[in-house]
């Protein structure tokens, strides 16, 4: 079923090319596509928007924007157990991001010398809710939550028409102050630049196909920032003889299930537990409603026998996958030799799906092999942190020399005199 690889047979080449991934920059007709968009709707603003949408969407509804009123009023028309459903995880997922707000930082370095870490909310945020082969209610909860309680002032989420009422009934709940139903490269494009009825914003957040991240690459190009690159879902499961291959071959299609470009790979040092995850791919693929997007996903995945654990490890951290899911006698045994990973997932009754949804952590994270230096989304992500310091007369006198002194070694004489005046006036006024 997946194709199969002994990696202790293959040479560097074959190695590099079983942990390879679609990469979008090395795609010169998307950056060239993407780029087109970009320009178009930065010189025609909502005519552009409308014709856009219309080309990859359809028709770009009459009412494309909901203001907080037009938000609040969708919950009416939600089943009660789908709305306790994002309730339950809005309270999961706020206590998680609630839990990282930082103490205040001001240590005493010494007598006369204050220093401080303060943060604030960045105040203009763009969240972009993929909407192209599912509405990704719960991607409204992984960006409104951290943004509200980080207490950014304006939150615009833009997602692709048709906007269902779970989604805004979500961004209702979140605290989103303007939604607009405009998706892709066009709408990264409107919350960059502006335009007539989009706000321009500070910093872009959110996962997307490969137009969508593209497009928030070449954005940051031009001085926007942007969280990180977060394209089509990824899974590594590291797996051994007592996994259970069913819970296993249900998470490579949780991934793969979500577009023909997903990648889902099983590493195991147990051929007879990748024979097992064959029997029941083919066995759950036949009742998938989305087999055949999980199945296009499922040609460009594989499964890569290990001598051992500490061998599935090291193929793992060569990869850096959004995802990694242990299912191993003790999974928690390995995690201080995973070195990158978006997200990880120990033991057998931890399913990446309680991840996505409604657990507590983000499920927006980083893919293309980012997860070896970018970290998950956080609250972090939507503050800004400054530093703050104040000496006195004493404090300055006490380390005044220390910067001279270097200042000077650094040829740097101006640095030395801001000093050594106030050292002069304070010792002069002191006499
Ligand atoms: N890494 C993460 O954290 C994370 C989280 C959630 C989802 N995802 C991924 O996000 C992706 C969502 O993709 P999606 O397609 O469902 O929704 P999407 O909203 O990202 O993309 C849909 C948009 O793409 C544009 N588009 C489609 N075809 C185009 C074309 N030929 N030319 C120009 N623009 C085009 C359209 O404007 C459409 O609105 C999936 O790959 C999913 O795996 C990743
Ligand atoms: N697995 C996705 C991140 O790669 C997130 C998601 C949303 N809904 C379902 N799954
Ligand atoms: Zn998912």
């Amino acid at each position: 079923m997946l194709q199969r690889i002994h990696w202790c047979q293959c040479g560097q080449s074959e190695r590099k090319a079983a942990l390879q991934r679609s990469d979008i920059v090395t795609d010169p007709a998307l950056v060239d596509r993407v780029s087109q968009i970009l320009k178009q709707v930065k010189c025609e603003g909502d005519v552009a928007l409308r014709a856009l949408t219309e080309q990859y969407d359809g028709t770009l509804p009459e009412s494309w924007q909901y203001d907080s009123t037009a938000l609040s009023e969708a919950g009416e028309r939600l089943s009660a157990p789908l709305k306790q459903a994002i309730d339950t995880a809005i309270k999961n997922i706020r206590a998680f991001h609630q839990a990282q707000a930082l103490p205040p930082v001001s240590p005493q370095i010494a007598p006369g010398i204050a220093c401080e870490l303060r943060t604030e909310p960045l105040q203009r945020v763009g969240l972009y809710v993929p909407g192209g082969s599912a509405p990704l209610i719960s991607t409204v909860l992984m960006l409104a939550l951290p943004a509200q309680i980080a207490g950014c002032e304006l939150k615009v989420m833009v997602t692709p028409p048709p906007v269902n009422d779970a989604i805004l009934y979500a961004a209702a709940r979140c605290g989103i102050d303007r939604l607009y139903a405009i998706g892709g490269a066009q709408a990264i494009a409107a919350l960059a630049y502006g335009t007539e009825q989009v706000p321009r914003v500070d910093k872009i957040f959110g996962p997307g196909n490969r137009f969508v991240t593209e497009a928030k690459r070449q954005v940051s190009q031009q001085g926007i920032a942007i969280d990180m690159p977060a394209g089509p879902s990824e899974v590594l499961v590291i797996a051994d003889e007592l996994a259970n291959p069913e819970f296993v071959a249900a998470d490579l299609l949780s991934q793969a299930e979500h577009g023909a470009d997903s990648q889902a790979i099983l590493v195991t040092p147990s051929t007879d537990l990748a024979d097992g995850v064959d029997r029941a791919l083919k066995r759950q693929l036949a009742t998938l409603p989305r087999a055949q997007i999980a199945n296009a996903a499922l040609r460009q995945s594989r499964t890569i026998v290990a001598q051992d654990l500490p061998e599935a490890a090291a193929i793992s951290n060569a990869y850096a996958p959004e995802h990694l899911i242990v299912q191993t006698r003790d999974p928690r045994a390995l995690l201080p030799v995973i070195r990158s990973a978006g997200s990880i997932f120990l033991g057998p009754w931890t399913p990446e799906s309680v991840g996505d949804y409604a657990s507590g952590t983000n499920h927006v994270l980083p893919t293309y092999g980012a997860a070896r230096t970018v970290s998950s989304l956080s609250l972090a992500d939507f503050q800004r942190r400054f530093t703050v310091q104040e000496l006195t007369r004493g404090g300055l006198d006490a380390l005044g020399d220390t910067v001279i002194t270097l200042a000077q070694a650094e040829g740097l004489e101006g640095h030395a005199r801001a000093v050594a005046l106030r050292l002069s006036a304070n010792r002069e006024g002191s006499a």
